[in-house]
C-alpha cells in the first residue's frame, strides 16, 4: 500500500492555502502523496473575542487531538497562532523557510499610515497593532475586528473601515497582496513572534522524513529566539508584544518591544548571539531569554498586561 500523509488544517481560506502549500512542497520533494484533512475549531466558529475564549491555543487544540489519536499525520500551523508550550506527546517537525515577516496596511484609496484622514477608522484584534497604530498615529479609531482575512478586507471595502492591518504572508498566500498600501518596515514595528513562518506539527518518535524536505534551519532558529522572548515573560499570543530575528552573517540579531496598550510607552531590546552551527537552538532560546529579561528589568510587565490572552 502506498503511503499517505494526511494533513490536518483549519478551514478558513488561509489555513487552506498555507497547508495545500506545505502539501505540494512535500509531494514534490518526496513523491509521497498527501490529503488534507480539514478540521473545525471553536476560534474559527465562535465570533467571541479572543479573550473570553480562554486564550492560547483555541485554534490548535482540535487538530492537536486528532493528531494524538491518530486519524492525521501532520498539522500545518501559523507558527505565530501556536503557543510556546509544548503539548505533550507532539513535537514541531518541520518548519518551513519564513515568508515576509511585515505587517501592511489595506487602506481604502490606497494611501498610507501618514495620508489617512484625521481619526480615521482602522480595524485590528490584535493588541500590538493597536499599540503600533496608536503609537504613529494616536488620532487613529482603532477598532478591534475579528474574522477571516476575507472579512477584514471587506469591512474596507464596503466603506465600514478606512483600513485593516494584516499579516503580507497571509495575503501573499491568499493571492492579495496587491491590496496592501503600506508595508511596515520590521526595524519600526516589529510583528508577532514567528509571523510569516508555519510548523508542522507530528506525534514525537513518528518517524517522518518527508519533512526534511521542507525543513528550514535558520528559520527554525530566528522564531525560536522570538517565541523564547514571549515563554520568559510568560507572554500569551495576544500580549502586545512584537520581536523579530534575523540572521547577519553569522550573528543571530534579536529584537523585541514591548507596548503600553495605549501605545503612548513602549520598551525594547536588542542583543545578538553567535551561531556556530552546533546547538543554534539552545544558543537561540538563551538569547530570547536575555532579551526578555532585560525588558522586566526595564519595567515590562508595569507597562503592559502580559499573561494570556491581553
Ligand atoms: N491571527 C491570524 C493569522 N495567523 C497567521 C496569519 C498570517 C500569516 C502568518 O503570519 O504566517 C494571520 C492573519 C493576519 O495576522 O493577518
Amino acid at each position: 500500500m502506498t503511503r499517505i500523509l494526511r494533513i490536518a488544517t483549519r478551514g478558513s481560506a488561509l489555513a487552506r492555502a498555507q497547508t495545500g502549500m506545505v502539501a505540494d512542497q512535500i509531494t514534490a520533494a518526496t513523491g509521497v502523496p498527501t490529503e488534507l484533512v480539514i478540521i473545525k475549531t471553536e476560534g474559527d466558529t465562535s465570533r467571541e473575542s479572543l479573550a473570553s475564549l480562554g486564550g492560547t491555543g483555541v485554534f490548535a487544540s482540535a487538530l492537536r487531538e486528532a493528531l494524538t489519536r491518530g486519524e492525521v499525520d501532520l498539522i500545518v500551523h501559523s507558527l505565530k497562532d501556536l503557543p510556546t508550550a509544548a503539548y505533550p506527546g507532539l513535537v514541531i517537525g518541520g518548519v518551513p523557510e519564513r515568508e515576509d515577516a511585515r505587517d501592511v496596511l489595506c487602506a481604502q484609496g490606497g494611501v498610507s499610515l501618514a495620508d489617512l484622514p484625521e481619526g480615521a477608522r482602522v480595524g485590528t484584534g490584535s493588541p500590538r497593532r493597536r499599540a503600533q497604530l496608536l503609537s504613529l498615529r494616536p488620532d487613529l479609531e482603532v477598532v478591534d475586528i475579528r474574522g477571516n482575512v476575507d472579512t477584514r478586507l471587506r469591512s474596507v471595502e464596503r466603506g465600514d473601515l478606512h483600513g485593516v492591518v494584516l499579516a503580507a504572508a497571509g495575503l501573499e498566500r491568499l493571492g492579495r497582496l496587491a491590496e496592501a498600501s503600506e508595508f511596515f518596515d520590521l526595524e519600526l514595528w516589529p510583528t508577532a513572534p514567528g509571523q510569516g513562518a508555519l510548523a508542522i506539527e507530528a506525534r514525537e518518535g513518528d518517524d517522518i522524513t518527508e519533512l526534511l524536505s521542507i525543513e528550514h534551519g535558520l528559520t527554525r532558529t530566528a522564531v525560536r529566539a522570538e517565541r523564547s522572548v514571549l515563554a520568559t515573560l510568560e507572554a500569551g499570543c495576544a500580549a502586545p508584544i512584537g520581536a523579530h530575528a534575523t540572521l547577519d552573517g553569522d550573528l543571530l540579531v534579536l529584537t523585541a518591544v514591548v507596548y503600553a496598550p495605549s501605545g503612548e510607552a513602549e520598551l525594547g531590546c536588542t542583543r545578538s548571539a553567535t551561531l556556530t552551527g552546533v546547538d543554534d537552538g539552545v544558543v537561540a532560546e538563551a538569547l530570547g531569554a536575555a532579551v526578555a529579561a532585560q525588558l522586566l528589568e526595564d519595567g515590562a510587565a508595569e507597562l503592559a498586561p502580559l499573561g494570556g490572552a491581553a
